[in-house]
């Protein structure tokens, strides 16, 4: 052997010495620099969201081959994002984690060429990506090619959809057009105090318009889970941020072939006491209400679910949970919120979780208490009607089992669009309490007799009112005429229907459906 020639034992140490380097010595800067900022570090992240030890890094050693501004001195290992794969409960997933320590987490060319390659493998592979987002934004000494990357993310992003789940994890800052690949995803969860999102920063909105404001204040995870919606859940801090992802991941299948994760059927197969409580959840007046989760815990399986976007348009439930151990998706109106209307927010938020279960072979399940569509002068002028679409044109496209329970109020555009049959719906069960009309028996009889009551002496007004009100409530108000149609399928006691609903997700779950192929529809965006 050559004398120059390195020996086995020094190549193993020089790679021990590289890894030292790139996980142990970087690591500790890392641990200084974040943990000053009340953040944990990517690898941190990465280790609290994978089984312990499944965590399989790769490009560990990519390094930028950027010279410009005095670059070329400083070529840290990674480049500034740590990428790989690993498991969740068992279930494999890819992840990437942006590395704040080293330039920032800004992406570049190399750090963006080493999260598409690790997209490239969901994809090939099947399995959920979850994004790990702390990051200055593109890498201003690269330029127009950190930019490049921007949008290579994006096309990707756009590509994945609807292939693998896809959850952002916003840990930090995310700016600029950073923003838009987290936008593309399914879910985004964001971390109070620690993390932002906003287009433009706050000193760009000081200098464009004069309004000051922080960046909390700006894309803070209140205002984006409760008003903007670009966040599905707000965690207080990091770690309730990775067990909610944990429980997501929990109910998502690995890819839009894969049947979805199963559990033991432990339900009981009679009715209990707490599904005989339902017969006692409707109030009888009619401007009474109830909690639509009192119903829901009481439909699903151990009565857990786990609800997205729960602190945007609150009128609208959206959540995951199981039915005789396989997810549902479910859609419920929230009559302790603005009596469950229908507005822009929840529309759009209804309509995006349907598209991602219908995706992913997910049934939905629909439990509908709707007083009709908000009205007023802000609904219109902001879309409510192209916006408001969103839902009817989900619920029609979506070909998964889809199961309705009609519990109170359906009336008008909100009975048509909460998962009806006219949409496609399966099976549509109704509980005697349910109100299927055009509108409210008040508001019908105001319409209809109108110059008939005008005509009456005062005195008799009222209780003329009050007798026609009671017609049409006995005639229209009620579930029988649309059971007449069939548009009902089945009638049933409030304490039945766990166990229907349990019924018709078990004989549906051999349904196959497709629609006329085409390239893709036109949703109203
Ligand atoms: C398509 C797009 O993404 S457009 C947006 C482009 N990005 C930007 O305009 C944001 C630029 N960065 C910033 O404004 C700030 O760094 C913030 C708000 C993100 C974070 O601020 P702080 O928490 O105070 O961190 P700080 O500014 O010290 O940054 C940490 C390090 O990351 C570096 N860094 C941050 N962002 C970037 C970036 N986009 N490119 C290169 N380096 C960056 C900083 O230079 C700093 O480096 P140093 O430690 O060697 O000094």
């Amino acid at each position: 052997m050559d004398e120059l020639t390195p020996t086995t034992a020094f190549r193993i140490a020089d790679l021990a010495a590289r890894q030292d380097e790139a996980v142990r010595i970087a690591e500790k800067r890392a641990v200084d620099r974040q943990h000053a900022k009340g953040k944990l570090t990517a690898r941190e992240r990465i280790a609290l969201l994978l089984d312990p030890g499944s965590f399989v890094e790769v490009d560990q050693f990519a390094r930028h081959r950027c010279a410009e501004f005095g670059m070329d001195a400083n070529r840290p290992w990674g480049d500034g994002v740590v990428t790989g794969h690993g498991t969740v409960d068992g279930r494999q997933i890819c992840v990437f984690s942006q590395d704040f320590s080293v330039f920032g987490g800004s992406l570049g060319e190399v750090s963006g060429e080493k999260v598409l390659k690790l997209m490239d493998l969901a994809m090939t592979i099947g399995c959920p990506v979850v994004g790990i987002n702390d990051s200055g934004g593109a890498r201003i000494q690269e330029g127009v090619v950190s930019l490049a990357y921007y949008a290579e993310l994006g096309r990707r992003n756009a590509h994945a959809s609807g292939v693998v789940p896809q959850i952002s994890m916003i840990m930090g800052p995310c700016a600029g057009g950073a923003v838009y690949a987290p936008a593309i995803t399914d879910f985004t969860v964001m971390v109070d105090d620690t993390s932002h999102m906003f287009v433009t920063g706050p000193d760009v909105v000081h200098a464009v318009t004069g309004e000051r404001v922080t960046a909390q204040e700006l894309g803070g995870a209140a205002v984006q889970s409760e008003v903007a919606g670009n966040a599905h859940h707000r965690a207080a801090d990091e770690q309730d941020a990775v067990d909610w992802v944990q429980t997501l991941l929990g109910y998502l299948p690995a890819n839009n072939l894969d049947p979805g994760p199963a559990y033991a059927d432990e339900t009981s197969p009679g009715i209990t006491a707490a599904d005989l409580e339902l017969d006692r959840l409707v109030p009888d007046s009619p401007h009474e209400t109830y909690d639509m989760a009192e119903l829901l815990v009481r439909l699903v399986d151990d009565g857990e679910f786990t609800e997205v976007h729960s602190a945007f348009a609150p009128n609208m439930i959206c959540a995951f949970a199981r039915v005789q151990g396989h997810t549902v998706g479910v859609v419920a109106n929230q009559p302790r919120h603005q009596a469950g209307v229908l507005d822009i927010d929840a529309s759009e938020k209804a309509a995006r979780f349907v598209r991602f279960c219908d995706a992913f072979s997910i049934p939905l399940l629909t439990l509908a208490d709707v007083p009709g569509y908000l009205p007023g002068t802000e609904q219109e002028r902001g879309g409510i009607i192209r916006r408001g679409a969103k839902l009817i044109y989900a619920y029609s496209e979506a070909t998964v089992p889809k199961v309705t329970v009609v519990v109170r109020k359906a009336y008008g555009g909100g009975y048509a669009v909460m998962g009806s049959k006219h949409l496609g719906a399966d099976v549509v069960l109704a509980w005697p309490t349910a109100e299927i009309a055009v509108m409210g028996a008040e508001g019908a009889v105001r319409v209809l007799y109108r110059r008939e009551l005008a005509a009456l002496p005062p005195e008799e007004r009222e209780p003329a009112r009050r007798r026609l009100t009671d017609e049409y409530r006995k005639r229209h108000g009620g579930p029988y005429l649309a059971a007449e149609r069939g548009y009902v399928d089945q009638v049933v006691a409030p304490s039945q229907t766990r166990l229907q609903v349990a019924r018709a997700l078990r004989m549906l779950r051999t349904k196959r459906q497709s629609l006329p192929a085409r390239k893709h529809g036109n949703i109203p965006l």
